[in-house]
């Protein structure tokens, strides 16, 4: 079996980033990618499901977690603890399914070290006028809370260069195309395909 390929993928709040993995899933069977529902602290938006965006738990319960090692890697942003669990990731992974992770710079360097071979995306708006109009039109936030957003937009920026690949999401469609297409040519790697097909390439290069 393949190992399924770990994506992360990074950008600063508002930046589309799940949006984009959303619509990519669409366009995906289950048995081949999936994304990761991680544990935060944070409290839930209007319209957002425990177990479906996030798990949300209380600090003692995400205290617990890291107290038995359950995270791959966690980390503190906006004040909230977010952490990806472990167990699920690795049983996926060895099943083949590729998998997404929705996390900020500090949980991608903590992955980068545990497995280098996971491949990372950094997502940047087109303009911080635009980022602002789009935390804005989700709705979803006060503006206490889109200030500090804003606020944190430029230290998560400063990290673009860690990543091995840029999408900017100005025109979604085209940023989507991108996405599909960074995928695509994962899956073309010579190390993936020469897994899939040993039998082929033995015939083809047999006298
Ligand atoms: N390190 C880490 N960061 C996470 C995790 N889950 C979410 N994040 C990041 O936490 C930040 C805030 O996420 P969220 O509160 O959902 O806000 P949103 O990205 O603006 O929708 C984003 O940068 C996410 O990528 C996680 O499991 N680990
Ligand atoms: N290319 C785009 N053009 C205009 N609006 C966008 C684009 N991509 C995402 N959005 C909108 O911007 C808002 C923030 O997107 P979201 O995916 O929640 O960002 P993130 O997960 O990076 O915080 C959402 O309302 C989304 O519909």
């Amino acid at each position: 079996m393949v190992q399924g390929t770990l994506y992360i993928v990074s950008a600063p709040s508002g930046a589309g980033k799940s949006s984009l993995i959303q619509a990519l899933l669409k366009t995906q069977p289950l048995y081949d990618t999936q994304v990761s529902i991680s544990h935060t602290t944070r409290s839930i938006r209007p319209g957002e499901k425990h177990s479906e965006h996030y798990f949300f738990v209380s600090k003692e319960e995400f205290r617990e977690m890291i107290e038995r090692d359950a995270f791959l890697e966690h980390a503190e942003v906006f004040g909230n603890y977010y952490g990806t669990s472990r167990e699920t990731i690795e049983q996926v992974l060895a099943s083949g399914v590729d998998v997404f992770l929705d996390i900020d710079w500090q949980g991608a360097q903590q992955i980068r070290k545990k497995m280098p071979q996971a491949r990372s995306i950094f997502v940047l708006p087109p303009s911080k006028d635009e980022l602002d109009r789009r935390l804005r039109g989700r709705g979803q936030d006060s503006e206490e809370i889109i200030a500090k957003r804003m606020a944190q937009a430029v230290a998560e920026m400063t990290h673009f260069a860690e990543y091995d690949y840029l999408i900017v999401n100005d025109d979604f469609d085209l940023a989507l195309s991108d996405l599909k297409t960074i995928i695509r040519a994962e899956r073309l790697r010579l190390s993936r395909q020469r897994l899939r097909h040993d039998g082929l390439i033995t015939k083809l290069l047999a006298d």
